[in-house]
């Protein structure tokens, strides 16, 4: 399959080396300062792009896919405002576009047992949830995505709560999520139900950027050969 990266930071590095392991070429690498671009034929010849990038660069990067008939895979977080934008494009334009806050196969295990945690949660009013993730410093966006991606899965399940904020509850009905950049760390997230006798927490922890970088080189696959909005849901089909 042929790939075009968009984006060669830590992400696209790590998914060139995946990609190449499992047969894939890679066609082009559009980056900041790279001589490759949209408008080449080797862009235009890729099968798939996957996208890493940052916050406010994202969504024209997928107008530019669109534009060339690519389909997209993206990691990209922090540009969720515009989700509906791009969902209505896959609909009325037949796009592709494929998108995980975080692609990683043990984090989607923790997003399904997140959901089961808080429906069994639901009625022990003694306890109060928070959560707490830690990422590298060179991170721009705070909450993570991966952290908004829990935070929804509980207000889903757990009729008092109905929004997160970043730091502090501003009511009873918020999920407190503190977000900390210390050194390299790939990306941890915990998630903590507190009574006044005790705790439960889950806890999921990143060893490297792999499993994330696999799973968007399995998601690129997968969009290759099927069409619309896709999701981890549909690749992994919890
Ligand atoms: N969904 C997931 O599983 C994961 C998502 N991420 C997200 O992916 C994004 C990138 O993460 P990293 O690779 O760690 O960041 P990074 O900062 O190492 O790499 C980003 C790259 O994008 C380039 N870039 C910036 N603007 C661009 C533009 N307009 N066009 C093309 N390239 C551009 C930068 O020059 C840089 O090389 C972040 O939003 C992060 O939160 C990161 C890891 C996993
Ligand atoms: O920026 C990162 O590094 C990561 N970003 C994603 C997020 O915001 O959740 C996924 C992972 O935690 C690493």
């Amino acid at each position: 399959m042929k790939i075009a990266l968009i984006g060669y930071g830590k992400m696209g590095q790590e998914i060139e080396k995946i990609a190449l392991d499992r047969g894939h070429e890679i066609v082009s690498k559009i980056d900041i300062s790279s001589k490759d671009s949209f408008a080449d034929d080797a862009f235009k010849s890729a099968n798939v792009a996957i996208e890493f990038t940052r916050p406010e660069a994202a969504y024209d990067n997928y107008m530019k896919c669109f534009e060339a008939n690519v389909p997209v895979v993206s990691g990209t977080t922090g540009w969720l405002d515009k989700l509906t934008d791009i969902q209505d494009r896959c609909k009325n334009d037949k796009q592709t576009f494929f998108y995980a806050s975080n692609f990683s196969l043990g984090v989607n295990i923790f997003f399904e047992l997140n959901k089961q945690l808080a429906r069994i949660m639901n009625k022990m009013e003694e306890y109060n949830v928070s959560m707490e993730e830690v990422h590298h410093t060179q991170k721009l966006d705070a909450p993570s995505g991966t952290a908004i991606t829990l935070a929804e899965g509980i207000i889903d399940n757990v009729d008092g709560k109905t929004d997160w904020k970043l730091d502090k509850e501003e009511n009873t009905s918020d999920i407190a999520i503190k977000a900390i950049r210390e050194g390299q760390v790939p990306g941890i997230h915990t998630i903590k139900y507190e009574s006044s006798v005790d705790e439960i927490i889950i806890h999921h922890s990143a060893k490297s950027r792999k499993g994330f970088a696999l799973g968007a080189v399995l998601a690129a696959e997968f969009a290759a050969k099927n069409n619309g909005y896709l999701t981890m849901n549909d690749l992994l089909n919890f």
